[in-house]
């Protein structure tokens, strides 16, 4: 054993804390105040316990593959796409920490902040991502390179670092700012015609399609266009895509690592269509770039236009089949990701009227009659970003949570957890523990904001509990976008209705297609303010 793990082995390990102190509330913008407060209530094992000690189910369970079968149905009443509803059972059984053996190893479920810190932020040099075997054997078989989400280590870092200066630098979000407003002024004049949608997740499906198009492809996609009412095909592929994602990732027996099966060939056929969108659209902007160029109007063009791809082109790092591996990634990402995003969001306000009603007045404050909005009136809404996190807190977007492989051993909550171990840090639990969130089950923007204090603060004790785009090197490389899309939308949806759901609905229910999505069709109001 090396001389850094016996330091680990030594450092007392962060939930062994587990006795009243004293919390100094360094978030109060006006007076720091002091509040005693109990920081969790945790049993840990008195001394570092093997990984064998780590409770979770027993016999048969522990089976490599067929073990993973006996937790769905038939065995049980839950399937692939209600895995959260498995968790919190297991959870309920086994406690803060619980591995369950899926495939051939095991997979460990953090339920706990302090553990999900000391993961989080121990040392990774290759970053490995667990696999998504299914996309990654259409990638081999079709021949297509591998992006950001696929590839782990140098190959990975290579494509991360000049896409990630291009992607979170400030000034490059804000160039996106005019643009995305175009297309939500497209949406918000369509809403006033509708009134009413039938299917709110598929609608904003088109608003998201277009906004991410504008970044990865600098053009309208067209499906806002008038007369065009279904979603786009692109969108139907993608749902398709992350459903078949989410089996797959639970499936007993991988035969389509080995034939084509069924189940694969429909994949590669929702595959194909995303592909060939992507191809088309990347060879079209190719191809208006080097006609600029030839015409000598590219500066001027960029002087008034940001552009993503022609500022990886430009930056000289990626090969053009790198860029295109990278704009196919955030394309395929920033779609799904963002309208669950925004149909959970605007489901909160109109469920929650009272709410609604407090961002309406910080709209109002803040933009005023301003015709457009700006990157300083975004920074000023402090309640529109509580919504967000709050709705982000109360359904978690993301299926599985937050997943890492350990690169070297390393101490969780008491227990010795050796290189390669995959660990999932389960937000979703925690967002409903009443150990970390004051009243976890109701709506409260109002417990992130700045000037909280007190016992409906206590969740910013625990910042690991909550981490909708990840943390570190291999955090969401979209979190600004994509904040800015959703700030940008709800901002001017909210300015222009109210938005309500039909009064017999009182809680939306939720499935699992890598992304959290509603289970049901949502259908939503949209009552022009006068
Ligand atoms: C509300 C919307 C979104 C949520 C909740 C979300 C969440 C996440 C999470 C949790 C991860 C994994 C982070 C980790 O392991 O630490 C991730 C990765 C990623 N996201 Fe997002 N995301 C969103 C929107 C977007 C958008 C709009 C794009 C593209 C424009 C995008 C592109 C990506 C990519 C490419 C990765 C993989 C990054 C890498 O491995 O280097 N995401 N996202």
């Amino acid at each position: 054993m090396c001389a850094m793990h016996l330091v680990r082995f030594c450092r007392p390990y962060p939930g062994l804390i587990n006795k009243e102190v004293k919390v100094i509330n360094t978030w109060s913008s006006h007076t720091a105040s002091t509040s005693t407060v109990v920081r969790n209530d945790r049993s840990l094992p008195s001394e570092i316990k093997p990984f064998s000690a780590v409770p979770g189910p027993k016999g048969l369970y522990n089976v490599p593959f067929i073990g993973a079968a006996l937790h769905f149905k038939p065995f049980t009443k839950y399937t692939a796409n209600e895995i959260n509803d498995l968790l919190t059972d297991m959870r309920k059984k086994y406690g803060d920490i619980f591995k369950i053996k899926f495939g051939k190893d095991y997979m460990v479920y953090i339920n706990h902040p302090d553990d999900a810190k000391t993961i989080l932020q121990a040392h990774y040099e290759v970053h490995k991502r667990i696999s998504f075997d299914l996309s990654e054997t259409l990638a081999e078989r079709e021949k297509v390179n591998k992006g950001l989400i696929l590839l782990n280590g140098k190959e990975w870092a290579d494509l991360r670092k000049p896409t990630q200066e291009k992607m979170l630098r400030p000034a490059v979000v804000a160039s996106y700012v005019p643009l995305i407003e175009k297309v939500t002024n497209d949406f918000v004049d369509n809403l006033k015609k509708k009134k009413q949608v039938d299917d709110l997740l598929w609608e904003l499906n088109n608003y998201t399609i277009e906004s991410v198009g504008m970044l990865c492809f600098n053009k309208r996609l067209g499906c806002l266009d008038e007369g065009t009412n279904s979603p786009a095909e692109v969108a139907v592929a993608l749902r398709n895509i992350f459903d078949m994602l989410q089996k797959s990732f639970f499936m007993p027996l991988k035969m389509y690592l080995y034939f084509k099966t069924p189940f694969y060939k429909r994949f590669e056929q929702e595959g194909r269509k995303f592909m060939e969108v992507v191809s088309t659209e990347t060879a079209i902007q190719n191809e208006f770039l080097t006609k600029l160029k030839k015409e000598g109007k590219l500066e001027e063009y960029l002087e008034n236009e940001p552009n993503f791809m022609y500022s990886l082109l430009a930056d000289g790092r990626l090969s053009e089949d790198q860029i295109s591996s990278v704009v196919s990634d955030l394309f395929g990402a920033g779609i799904d990701s963002t309208a669950n995003t925004l149909v959970f969001l605007l489901a909160q306000l109109a469920l929650n009227p009272d709410k609604q009603a407090k961002l309406y007045d910080e709209i109002q404050q803040v933009v005023g009659n301003s015709r457009h909005l700006t990157k300083e009136h975004l920074a000023k809404m402090s309640y529109l970003k509580a919504c967000l996190k709050e709705s982000h807190r109360k359904i978690f977007p993301i299926s599985f949570g937050v997943l890492r492989i350990l690169e070297s051993d390393l101490v969780v909550g008491g227990y010795q957890m050796p290189k390669n171990t995959v660990l999932a840090i389960n937000n979703r639990s925690m967002a409903m523990d009443d150990r970390f969130y004051y009243r976890p089950t109701e709506f409260l923007p109002e417990r992130w904001l700045r000037e909280t204090t007190g016992d409906i603060a206590k969740s910013k004790e625990f910042p690991f509990a909550h981490k909708p785009f990840g943390f570190g090197p291999r955090a969401c490389i979209g979190q600004r976008f994509a904040e800015n899309e959703i700030f940008i939308a709800a901002t001017k949806i909210v300015k222009n209705f109210h938005v309500s759901m039909p009064s017999d609905v009182k809680e939306i229910k939720t499935t699992l297609k890598i992304f959290t999505t509603p289970s049901e069709k949502i259908k939503m109001n949209f009552l022009e303010r006068q």
